[in-house]
């Protein structure tokens, strides 16, 4: 299939994975001046008193990131030298400076894992390069381990059956204008979401094909769900289920990608959006996974917190969707009122004259939330906790709108 050809990718995404090493080695180095440098726990590991009941296990990631050492491969030295970040990828201060490449997280543990192996003692010694600093870092450092684990299981040739049998992408943004012009209101992309790290379960009796039916129903456009599993408590099983149960409006895939393999496998199951995060991808990430959802028939939904991120973005050719996170991510406050702002003066013009629409994201509640978004220049709008939360979510969606969005309502 053409849309594999991965073979003009540009350092990380599509590089076929990095070679794994069974045993844990040291990082090259620990940085010299490492401030925090703590022995945590020395475990004897042979099953004599004092072993702990779930035992530390050294992770592919922990692997992954001593692998920054002096035996890396030839496609690790071409293109898996940078932590993704733009920053050297182990030793020394520099691989601790954020905002290269414009993103804040540092993709990796800087100073490899944080377990490590003397004799029959793993060792655990945490200093800044190896403590995730916050919520999105944590998240994808997590994601990194479980990607690398799906890829072993799953790699990209083996993709290409389930990817020939997936039910066909459907047009996201097609979705959204019409159904913009046919409310005059923002078109709705309803979210799927049992969980989040910032409100913890938020339904119980959670029944995604039935909540996605009832959106659908009630007149949301298209449809985000939860596939990360450890944090939101999503799944690609709700993913393929609820595009199995024919439910029409396109689906998001909610998801933290930051590999490329990720999107072959979001289409596989049969997704026609994604997710791409600018606090989590520089640019030349983001410009090389564009190319490769248009080659899968994918849209894609870039998301900013910031004006830096916004610039960044609007500096890419191709984008067709914006989505302003109103929640940061670091510290999970939500303000709306930074839709507006991201939206004011010049940007908002470029914006305007590059068709691009903008979906307002996160913290809205009521028909004055979304006014305030609409007046602010977004034509579509991602919601959540306020719908799912409700004992209907689906009747829940005239409530948000302060009137009924469904397709058998008149228009305005
Ligand atoms: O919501 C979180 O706690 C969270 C934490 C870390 C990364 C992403 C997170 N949420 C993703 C979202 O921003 C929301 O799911 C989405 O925009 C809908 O927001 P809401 O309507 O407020 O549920």
């Amino acid at each position: 299939m053409e849309a594999l050809a991965t073979g003009s990718a540009p350092s990380r995404p599509g590089l076929p994975p990095p070679t794994r090493h069974s045993t844990l080695r040291r990082p090259k180095t620990l940085p010299a001046s490492s401030p925090t440098r703590r022995i945590i726990a020395a475990v004897p590991m042979d099953g004599t008193s004092g072993r702990p009941s779930a035992p530390l296990r050294c992770t592919p990631a922990e692997t992954d990131a001593a692998a920054t050492g002096s035996d890396q491969t030839e496609a690790e030295t071409a293109g898996a030298t940078e932590q993704g970040n733009g920053a050297p990828a182990a030793d020394g201060p520099a691989a601790s400076i954020e905002g290269l490449d414009g993103i804040k997280i540092r993709r990796r543990p800087v100073t490899g894992p944080s377990v490590h192996h003397v004799g029959p003692f793993q060792f655990r010694l945490e200093n800044e390069g190896n403590t995730p600093r916050n919520i999105l870092e944590k998240i994808v450092w997590d994601k990194d381990v479980e990607v690398w684990q799906m890829k072993e299981k799953m790699p990209l040739y083996r993709l290409l059956g389930p990817l020939g049998s997936a039910p066909p992408a459907r047009d996201f943004v097609a979705a959204l204008k019409a159904s913009y012009d046919w409310t005059a209101l923002p078109a709705l992309i309803a979210e799927v979401k049992k969980a989040s790290p910032s409100r913890g379960v938020l339904r119980e009796n959670f029944d995604p094909v039935e909540i996605a039916q009832a959106y659908e129903k009630n007149g949301a456009a298209c449809l985000s769900v939860l596939t990360d599993r450890k944090y939101f408590q999503g799944s690609f099983e709700n993913l393929e289920a609820i595009r199995n149960a024919g439910v029409k409006c396109p689906l998001l895939c909610k998801e933290f990608i930051i590999d490329a393999w990720q999107l072959y496998y979001a289409r596989s199951k049969g997704a026609d959006a994604v997710l791409l995060i600018a606090a989590v991808l520089p640019d030349r990430d983001i410009n090389y996974m564009l190319k490769i959802c248009k080659k899968l028939g994918m849209a894609a939904l870039v998301e900013v917190h910031d004006e830096r991120e916004m610039d960044r973005v609007l500096g890419i050719d191709g984008i067709q969707l914006i989505g302003i996170n109103n929640r940061n991510l670091e510290t999970f406050e939500v303000d709306i009122s930074n839709t507006k702002k991201l939206l004011e003066g010049e940007r908002g013009q470029l914006i305007s004259q590059k068709d691009i629409i903008v979906v307002g994201e996160s913290g809205l509640f009521t028909p004055d939330h979304i006014s305030f978004v609409q007046n602010a220049g977004v034509k579509a709008v991602l919601v959540g906790e306020s719908l799912i939360k409700q004992e209907d979510p689906g009747k829940a969606i005239a409530g948000l709108f302060g009137k009924d969005i469904s397709p058998v309502s008149s228009p305005v």
